[in-house]
């Protein structure tokens, strides 16, 4: 149970005594959404982080959710990767591989991963090709409002800096607004390659979760959620906000202590 759920313009905040609450929460929430879209449309299709976020998912590969989750409706895309081979250790698609799809029976065709072959620049326009194709198809489905893929659920983890996916803070791809997927050379985190998908293809998704646990993540967790002060960049994670969808936000204790009126009493 959330020591405190609430609105807070426009975003749902849930905040946990401890990871093992969320992660209980977080296994719950992802189950649900993906029962409703797999109901309104035959398919999930979901695009994962890397980083802490894999791990905190592990309680879907348990009971009852490994028996039953409609995993054959599942089509699983990255948000970010690294530009390395699908084997190296910094590599998203390893990361989930190894902790998340080897765990749960979802269909090997379904797994929508980079081209880890090519230049970072070829591998979000190879990647970008993907996704339009399945846009085409519908397995994706399509924003209302713009001709962006409308995820059911996109998943994001957030660093120390505010960064979310691979758009960091006063980094020009932050601002990328005609490509859904952009490549940066000089990531401020290593690996420096990657590929990341745009804001607009955030911001169109029918949701999106954001989860951030420990104390490091507190001072990126208040600006984002509180707003800016005149100290700080704008961040990434404060700009991902739904233009049409829900946005959740998963915080342990330790993330949300400096959010302004959070309230930790049950
Ligand atoms: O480099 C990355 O970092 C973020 C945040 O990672 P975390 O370990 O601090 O949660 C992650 O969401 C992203 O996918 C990854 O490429």
């Amino acid at each position: 149970m959330a020591l405190s759920g609430y609105k807070k313009d426009g975003r749902e905040l849930r905040i946990f005594e401890n990871v093992d609450e969320l992660s209980c929460n977080f296994a719950e929430y992802i189950a649900e959404l993906s029962e409703v879209s797999i109901k309104e449309r035959g398919v999930f299709a979901i695009a994962l982080s890397g980083g802490s976020l894999v791990k905190l998912m592990g309680k879907l590969c348990e009971a009852p959710y490994n028996k039953t989750v409609d995993w054959a409706k599942w089509y699983i895309f990255w948000v970010d990767e690294r530009v390395v081979a699908k084997s190296h250790t910094d590599s998203n698609y390893k990361l989930v591989k190894d902790g998340f799809l080897s765990k749960v029976p979802i269909v090997h065709g379904h797994v929508h991963s980079i081209n880890d072959s090519v230049t970072a620049e070829q591998a979000a326009e190879d990647y970008e090709f993907v996704i339009r194709q399945l846009v085409k198809t519908r397995v994706i489905s399509v924003s209302e409002i713009n001709d962006c893929p409308k995820f059911d659920l996109i998943l994001l983890g957030m660093g120390p800096d505010g960064h979310v996916a691979s758009l960091f803070p006063n980094h020009p791809a932050f601002n990328e607004k005609e490509q859904w997927v952009t490549f940066i050379t000089d990531s401020p985190k290593a690996p420096p390659e990657r590929i990341t998908f745009t804001l607009p293809v955030i911001n169109s998704a029918a949701n999106v979760a954001v989860v951030a646990t420990g104390a490091s993540k507190a001072e990126a967790a208040h600006v984002a959620i509180d707003g800016a002060g005149p100290d700080y960049p704008v961040l990434p994670a404060m700009m991902v906000q739904p233009i049409n969808g829900e946005l959740v936000w998963f915080l342990d204790i330790a993330a949300a202590s400096k959010i302004e009126g959070a309230n930790f009493s049950e």
